[in-house]
């Protein structure tokens, strides 16, 4: 599991981290870190030409002593100070003490270096880069050279992902201590190019409920349900499908793709589109409806392509099992049932369908996920989870249930219908008894890898594809 924690909290473990350390022993490992990383990426340091951008705080300090070390091993370092009157001192004279030097023209070392450092701004930028920071970070990115921003890509917001102005965009970032939500999150993900965690003793002080956690292959294997001996298509558990009309049948199709191969014992498809259901896949059982008479499962997927039929979504809400809705489901629920639900409830919007249960526009949104994902969670007292270029999930419970990112997203996902086959994967692992946050985030991590096998040359891909790829995701995770 990988884990983000916010500028507060890090603030609060630096301070008791200092507390037990010489003083400026801190900044010493980052820039060490940095450093290290920074010789990695030249491959050879001695001669290379390394320009430092550097702003008023520590996170220019970091840049100005890790500028000293690369300085010490043969680099020409040269510093650029966005305030003059304001440098971090120690590392300033460190620095010059090593051979290195403040530039006279920022642009004309620019143009000719091969890796700037981003020191502008860390944990304690506030809102996009300032006017002054502009020109340069532009030079930066206009050059041949490598960009490596310390900590953070400056003009970012470490703690939601979001960006409210100019970013200088890294090739790579070197983080200390722990993640921060903004280097997981589009669209501050996208700024960030590979990110590198450099441990500097931090990570003891932490507390052990982080902001935001991404699963890894072994954290998915471990929830992954696998049939016992004792274990038959019952208690393996039956996943009801709710999708498709007469309008839409190929919802449905897709749902029950998803469905089929996410480890529930049957499946059991309920509605108008069971003849093109059971025309691709004979193992489904299928019903014309309503969902109350169709037998008993052990969850629903309710909404892909549903139309206009209500009815079947407060039938289904009123049930006693766990429910996932998507897509029409979402514009037809009744708020106050999803809430009054004792059973577990997962919402999966897309961002234009976040936007709609919100009352708010598509684009704010897409620029705040992390918080619009909380608030969705909040309000309706569910697990939702927010799709898109990175997938969130949160839990009602958001005191002890850190929202989970995942980081196995694939852009040739966006193709019709990817999300139908989310939803029946996600319910299925619901009726094999995953909770909801589980279910959902162990669903968008074997769909993203999923999408990735089936991409694998490069080529589009087609939802069904996606399906039919889902056992060797399961099985990549499984072998983890
Ligand atoms: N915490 C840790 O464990 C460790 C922390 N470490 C390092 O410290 C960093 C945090 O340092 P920090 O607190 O000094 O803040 P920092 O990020 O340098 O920015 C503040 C400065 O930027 C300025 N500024 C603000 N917004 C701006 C903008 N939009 N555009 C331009 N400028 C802007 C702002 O100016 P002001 O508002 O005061 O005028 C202020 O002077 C952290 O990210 C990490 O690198 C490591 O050394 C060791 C372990
Ligand atoms: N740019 C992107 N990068 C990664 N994943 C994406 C991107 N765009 C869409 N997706 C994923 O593709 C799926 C699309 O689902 P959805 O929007 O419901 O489409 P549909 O209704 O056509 O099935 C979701 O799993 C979403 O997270
Ligand atoms: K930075």
């Amino acid at each position: 599991m990988r884990t983000a924690y916010s500028v507060e909290t890090v603030r609060h473990a630096e301070a008791q981290l200092m507390a037990r350390l010489p003083e400026g022993a801190l900044m010493q490992r980052a820039a060490a870190g940095l450093a290290a990383a920074c010789a990695g990426l030249l491959g050879r340091v001695y001669g290379a030409r390394v320009v430092l951008l550097v702003g008023s705080g520590d996170n220019g300090g970091d840049a100005l002593y890790a500028g000293a070390r690369l300085a010490r091993r043969g680099a020409g370092v040269v510093a650029v100070p966005l305030a003059r009157d304001r440098v971090h001192e120690g590392g300033l004279a460190a620095l010059l003490a090593a051979g290195g030097r403040v530039a006279d023209d920022p642009f004309e070392v620019l143009a000719s270096a091969d890796l700037v450092l981003d020191g502008i701004t860390g944990i304690g930028g506030r809102g996009g880069l300032r006017q002054d920071a502009v020109p340069v970070a532009r030079a930066a990115r206009g050059s041949d050279a490598v960009i490596v921003a310390v900590d953070l890509p400056s003009g970012v917001e470490a703690d939601t992902g979001q960006v409210r102005g100019e970013v200088l965009r890294a090739d790579a970032t070197v983080t200390f201590g722990t993640y921060k939500p903004g280097l997981l999150i589009d669209p501050a993900k996208e700024y960030a190019g590979t990110v590198r965690l450099v441990g500097i003793g931090l990570e003891e002080h932490l507390p052990s409920v982080p902001a935001l956690e991404a699963l890894q292959h072994a954290d998915v294997a471990r929830m992954l349900p696998v049939p016992a001996a004792e274990s038959d298509k019952y208690r393996r558990g039956v996943v009801g499908v709710v999708a498709g009309s007469a309008r839409y049948p190929g919802a449905a199709v897709l749902c029950v793709a998803g469905a089929l191969r996410g480890g529930a014992g049957a499946v059991r498809y309920v509605g108008p589109a069971a003849d093109a259901v059971i025309a691709r896949f004979p193992e489904c059982l299928v019903h014309a409806g309503p969902p109350g008479k169709a037998g008993r499962v052990q969850a629903w997927a309710v909404g892909p392509g549903l139309g206009d039929d209500a009815g079947v979504v407060e039938e289904v809400l009123a049930s006693d099992v766990p429910v996932l809705i998507d897509a029409d489901g979402l514009r037809l629920l009744d708020a106050a049932a999803v809430r009054d639900r004792a059973a577990p409830t997962l919402l999966t919007p897309h961002a234009g369908e976040a936007a709609a249960l919100l009352g708010v526009g598509r684009e704010e949104v897409e620029a705040s996920r992390l918080d619009s994902v909380r608030e969705l969670a909040a309000r309706f007292g569910a697990t939702v989870l927010l799709k898109g270029s990175t997938t969130l999930v949160a839990a009602p419970d958001a005191e002890s249930s850190p929202v989970r990112v995942n980081p196995m997203g694939s852009s040739w996902l966006a193709t019709a219908g990817s999300g139908d086959v989310l939803s029946g994967l996600a319910g299925s692992l619901l009726a094999a008894g995953l909770g909801a946050r589980d279910a959902g985030s162990a669903a968008a991590y074997l769909h993203g890898l999923a999408a990735r096998h089936a991409a694998a040359h490069g080529t589009p891909i087609t939802a069904l594809e996606v399906a039919e790829a889902l056992p060797a995701a399961w099985r990549d995770v499984s072998a983890a």
